[in-house]
């Protein structure tokens, strides 16, 4: 083994690995083991939805007041833990084999799923007295490997998911300055120490010619971004990783800090320290409920001290291989719906994102599983979350794959559990190849201090015994025997001389190895002094990639920070656009109403107004007819007259009837003149009788005329009645007319201007001769100039 030259990797680059392969067909593949623990019900009062059939079947039952009924289903599981059942029995029967197998360099994962507060953080972390699964695997692990543990800082990681050895001095020199980061976190954890009961279980059989180093990490996954638990540079702010693939295509934390432990109290401290980081939140459903995923990592790395070869002698091993085992705890924040946990704003948003990632694994194991019923080679959404991406190598056959489906039997939490059962049920269908035992390529760092230090290897290297020929024999002379003696004598000097020449050999080849040595140690200085420039200039380029990745973290920071106030405003503007929205369908309900409410008023006013306008048209259509009537009557009884006027051209009358002519024409009808008392007279024309006098008779007060042209009467009097024969026999008046007034056939005000000449007869009477009648109209069609006759 050489510690001190260059790297060449021994083992050929392991393949990228894929479960639909030929390859992979053939190897041995083993399903994941789903187990299930069922916690106890709050309250005893409460119905169970959950029915033991046997100790790997239970049977889940519709509660009667489901929303939907559905019928009862059976699962499977490779074994049902009940409410019962200790945490010892849970760590015995599940992580036990698991670090077996870790102590055996193979990988495995163990993960709790379920609902919110069904005793998934319970069943992995515990509490001191009933310590879960995870302080049972530190503590057995280190039961199991005390004795054999490699000085601390000989096994060094070299940030790339890999490991190196370096030499003791400089492991102690590494010891004395060790990582102040490490160290506040230990202070940090150290504050409150959390001591679990160790119950003293171990593994047995472990290899006991290698050495043992034990490294913890601890990252979770919050709103799908990947933090290390563990990382103090960037003070009280978690700081984001991104996941990288390692030489070997193995997934990992790019820059997570990865502490070794001596012992199970400065592992507990880690976890203590990055368990107050991780984010917890008081949900309704659970006080302390875990916001995101955590993944406890335990990377177990052996070094081989030496092997034994066929004559049963150590000797040292001709690779450099580290076996390598890792054991990843995952508590998966648990499934939950938003209406059961009335989850707002920044609960909302972790919770969707906790739901995304157990959606995304689930998607994962139905692929996988349609992959290897159907042989398949349906690409695989990994890389869809990073819960997927991260565990993307176990699915792919690097490790051991186990699950606890943690259930919570109240009928309330049918439901979930229901959805918790089906993934389980498709987990338990997807196969994983077997695990084997990991050997990684080590690096050997370049010693910082003189290379006569030993590194336990180069220890046994020294041990081994300088041969310089045959033994020296013991010689015992035997002076009665003197041939013997001789016999023996020249013996000795034979062996003497073949170790001298020997010796002169060894000696020769000593020189010529110092010379080579020497050489070799000057070519080394110059090419260490070469390195030493490489290194300077590399730690340069190093300081300005550090100095570069810093400030694009930083940025990272800011963007993140960005993000998520710009994510908690959305949220915000969400509910203030929920809120406006309830106002403005509110608002729209009360204008529906008050539009509704109008609609019927108008409705009403509509009906009020059909049945004034019916009332008003009859009104109107009979004083239409009365009016029409009288209309009519007098159309008649004036044509009448017009046709004796025809007739006889003139008429004359009696001064005697003047009384019953003025009576006639007080009685608003038109005058009738008797034929024998007619007297025949010219048509006279108003306009040419100059200074007449006019008795105008208007036997009712007449309408306003509002007409442009008026009765042209100079000198008049008006009456409304004729009383006496003197209103008629004035000698001044020669005009007499009767006005009347009355509606035509369309509602219009006509008025009639009955004209005559008051003529005196030499009885001392008057005769009234009518001559002419004047009509009078005022008509107002829209758009058209008001006529009159
Ligand atoms: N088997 C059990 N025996 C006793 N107590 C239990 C058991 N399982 C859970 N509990 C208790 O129930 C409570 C909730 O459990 P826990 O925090 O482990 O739930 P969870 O599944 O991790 O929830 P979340 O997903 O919200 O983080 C805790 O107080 C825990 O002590």
């Amino acid at each position: 083994m050489n510690f001190g030259g260059k790297f060449t990797p021994k083992t050929p680059r392991r393949e990228k690995t894929n479960l639909s392969s030929s390859s992979d067909s053939e190897k041995v593949k083993d399903p994941v083991s789903v187990f299930c623990r069922l916690r106890n019900l709050r309250d005893e009062n409460e119905a169970s939805c959950i029915k033991l059939m046997s100790p790997t079947v239970l049977s889940l039952i519709c509660p009667s007041e489901s929303r939907v009924l559905r019928k009862d289903t059976h699962y499977a599981f490779k074994h049902i833990f009940t409410s019962y059942a200790s945490q010892k029995e849970v760590f015995d029967h599940i992580a036990y084999p698991l670090l077996e197998d870790l102590l055996r360099g193979k990988n495995g994962l163990l993960f709790t799923y379920g609902v919110t507060g069904s005793g998934k953080t319970y069943t992995l972390t515990g509490d001191p007295y009933n310590p879960g699964i995870m302080p049972r695997c530190i503590d057995t692990l280190f039961n199991s490997i005390a004795e054999h543990q490699a000085q601390k800082y000989i096994i060094k990681s070299d940030k790339m998911n890999g490991f190196e050895v370096q030499s003791e001095a400089d492991a102690r020199d590494d010891c004395l300055h060790e990582n102040r980061s490490t160290k506040s976190l230990r202070k940090k954890g150290s504050g409150d120490k959390v001591l679990y009961t160790n119950d003293g279980t171990s593994i047995l059989g472990i290899n006991e010619r290698n050495l043992y180093s034990v490294f913890i990490s601890y990252i979770e996954i919050y709103n799908n971004t990947v933090y290390d638990l563990l990382d103090e540079s960037g003070g009280k702010v978690l700081q984001s990783k991104i996941l990288r693939e390692d030489s070997q295509k193995n997934m990992y934390v790019n820059g997570v800090v990865e502490q070794e432990v001596k012992c199970a109290a400065e592992a507990f401290e880690l976890f203590n320290a990055g368990q107050k980081r991780k984010r917890m939140g008081h949900t309704l459903l659970n006080a302390e409920s875990s916001r995101s995923h955590s993944i406890f990592n335990i990377r177990v790395v052996q070094l081989e001290q030496y092997v034994l070869n066929s004559n049963g002698e150590r000797v040292i091993p001709a690779q450099n291989l580290l076996k390598v085992g890792q054991l990843s705890l995952v508590d998966l924040a648990g499934s939950e719906r938003s209406n059961r946990t009335q989850n707002t704003g920044m609960r909302l948003k972790e919770a969707s994102s906790i739901n995304n990632s157990l959606m995304s694994l689930r998607n994962c194991m139905e692929i996988l599983r349609e992959n290897q019923i159907n042989n398949g080679s349906r690409l695989v959404p990994y890389r869809e979350s990073r819960l997927t991406h991260i565990f993307k190598n176990y699915f792919e056959g690097e490790g051991r794959v186990e699950m606890i489906v943690c259930a919570s039997p109240s009928v309330l939490d049918y439901e979930e559990n229901l959805q918790v059962m089906k993934f389980a049920d498709i987990a338990s269908d997807v196969k994983v190849v077997r695990p084997e035992s990991r050997f990684t390529p080590y690096k050997t760092k370049a010693s910082k201090s003189k290379p006569t230090v030993e590194t336990p290897i180069t220890k046994i290297k020294a041990t081994a015994p300088l041969v310089f020929g045959p033994k020296i024999p013991l010689l015992k002379l035997n002076f009665e025997n003197i041939d013997d003696s001789i016999g023996g004598i020249r013996n000795l000097v034979k062996i003497i001389q073949t170790r001298k020449q020997k010796s002169l050999l060894l000696n020769r080849e000593i020189n010529a190895k110092d010379r080579a040595f020497r050489k070799r140690l000057a070519e080394m200085n110059s090419e260490y002094t070469l390195k030493i420039s490489e290194l300077k200039s590399a730690q340069q380029q190093y300081k300005k990639e550090k100095k570069k990745s810093q400030n694009l973290e930083v940025k990272v920071l800011e963007l993140e920070k960005m993000n998520d106030s710009l994510d908690s405003k959305n949220v915000q503007l969400v509910d203030s656009i929920r809120n406006l929205r309830c106002n403005l369908d509110e608002k729209d309900l009360k204008l529906n109403q008050n539009l509704m409410e109008r609609e019927k008023q108008k409705q009403k006013m509509a009906l009020k107004q059909e049945k004034m306008n019916q009332e008003l048209d009859d009104k109107l259509r009979r004083q239409r007819d009365h009016l029409n009537a009288a209309m009519r009557a007098k159309e008649d009884k004036l044509k009448r007259v017009r046709d004796l006027l025809d007739e006889e051209h003139a008429v004359v009358v009696a001064a005697t009837p003047t009384k019953s002519v003025v009576s006639e024409v007080s009685n608003n009808k038109p005058p009738v003149p008797h034929r024998s008392r007619h007297v025949a007279v010219a048509n006279r024309r108003r306009s040419k009788s100059v200074g007449e006098v006019w008795l105008e008779h208007n036997s009712v007060k007449p309408v306003p005329l509002g007409t442009v042209m008026q009765p042209s009467m100079n000198k008049r009097k008006s009456v409304s009645k004729l009383s006496k024969a003197s209103d008629i026999t004035h000698p001044k008046q020669s005009k007499y007319c009767l006005i009347a007034q009355e509606a035509d056939t369309d509602g219009e005000v006509e008025t009639k201007v009955y004209k005559a000449d008051i003529l005196p007869t030499c009885g001392g009477g008057a005769q009234v001769i009518f001559n002419d009648v004047e009509r009078l109209r005022q008509e107002s069609p829209v758009g058209t100039p008001q006529k009159y006759t």
